[in-house]
């Protein structure tokens, strides 16, 4: 079903080409007498890259479960280019899964499997291509993402974190998505590997023009690559804006994160670097 309004679908893809890719609306989770979100409201637009910030427990990766439909929400709706993903058609629901390629916080690669193989993996659950054509496919995408040709053979237990972050990504890459979920894709790595790590997704959000939706504590990438950041507190999206307009927020838990000495420094490092207008 289809957020009230007729879809344009001129390339075919099942998506409505005018609807933004996420939108979601009065938005309650809960978990028993829990609330997490309470009538939480967030519309990101095409080719923008949202950083989702937060305290712990906030609700970030409720968020994103409940987006991707993994959570059924308790009042509200979501809506994935133009389509209600709760009361999706078995059809649509298809074309929404494939509109999107997540990137889980421990990687959540298959340990038995190659990198190849899963990269390969969502190739052969949503496509008929041959088995050929899917692997040329899959060593595409690791180049994409930045891994060295023999790392496809590799198990994930032989990976450096760096890499188990980059065969992942080629992995939520694998269906050619125009949306992009990422949960702390930054957590674990050293900062150099963090550093690159962010720029590989810039470049990739450029020149694909993918959005991005990335749940992050991570305040150095909040000020290299997003264009702007959603705050949850209180239950809901308390503010949206660019991270260079949130730093004279008069939110307390903003202020603290923002100009507390943390954020000061990665505001000073990305001036320093002339990553920043
Ligand atoms: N399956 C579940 N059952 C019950 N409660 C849950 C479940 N999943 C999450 N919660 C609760 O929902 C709240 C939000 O959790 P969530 O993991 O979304 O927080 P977060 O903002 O992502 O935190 P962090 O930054 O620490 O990862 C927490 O209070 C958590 O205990």
């Amino acid at each position: 079903m289809t957020a009230g309004r007729v879809i344009v679908d001129e390339d075919g893809d099942g998506l409505d080409d005018e609807a933004p890719p996420i939108v979601v609306r009065n938005l309650v989770s809960q978990f028993g007498d829990n609330v997490i979100h309470d009538h939480l409201n967030l519309t990101i637009e095409r080719g923008e890259v949202v950083g989702v910030v937060g305290g712990s427990g906030t609700g970030k990766s409720v968020l994103l479960n409940t987006i991707i439909g993994l959570k059924q929400p308790e009042g509200g709706t979501v809506e994935i280019f133009g389509h209600d993903i709760n009361h999706a058609s078995r059809k649509d629901w298809a074309s929404i899964e494939r509109s999107w390629g997540v990137l889980f916080q421990q990687g959540a690669l298959f340990s038995a499997l190659t990198v190849r193989e899963n990269v390969a993996a969502p190739l052969f659950e949503h496509t008929r291509l041959s088995r050929a054509e899917i692997y040329e496919l899959a060593e595409l995408k690791i180049a994409l993402a930045g891994l060295p040709p023999h790392a496809g053979a590799l198990k994930p237990a032989e990976l450096s974190g760096g890499m188990i972050k980059r065969a992942s990504l080629a992995r939520a890459l694998a269906l050619d998505p125009q949306l992009l979920f990422l949960d702390e894709p930054t957590s674990g790595l050293d900062p150099i590997s963090a550093g690159a790590f962010d720029e590989l997704i810039k470049d990739l959000s450029d020149s694909l023009g993918l959005t991005v939706f990335m749940i992050t504590h991570d305040l150095d990438s909040l000020y290299t690559i997003t264009d702007r950041v959603a705050v949850l507190a209180e239950k809901r999206v308390v503010a949206e804006a660019p991270v260079k307009e949130l730093e004279h927020s008069e939110h307390p838990w903003i202020r603290e994160y923002f100009l507390g000495p943390r954020g000061r420094a990665a505001a000073q490092s990305v001036k320093a670097a002339g990553r920043s207008d």
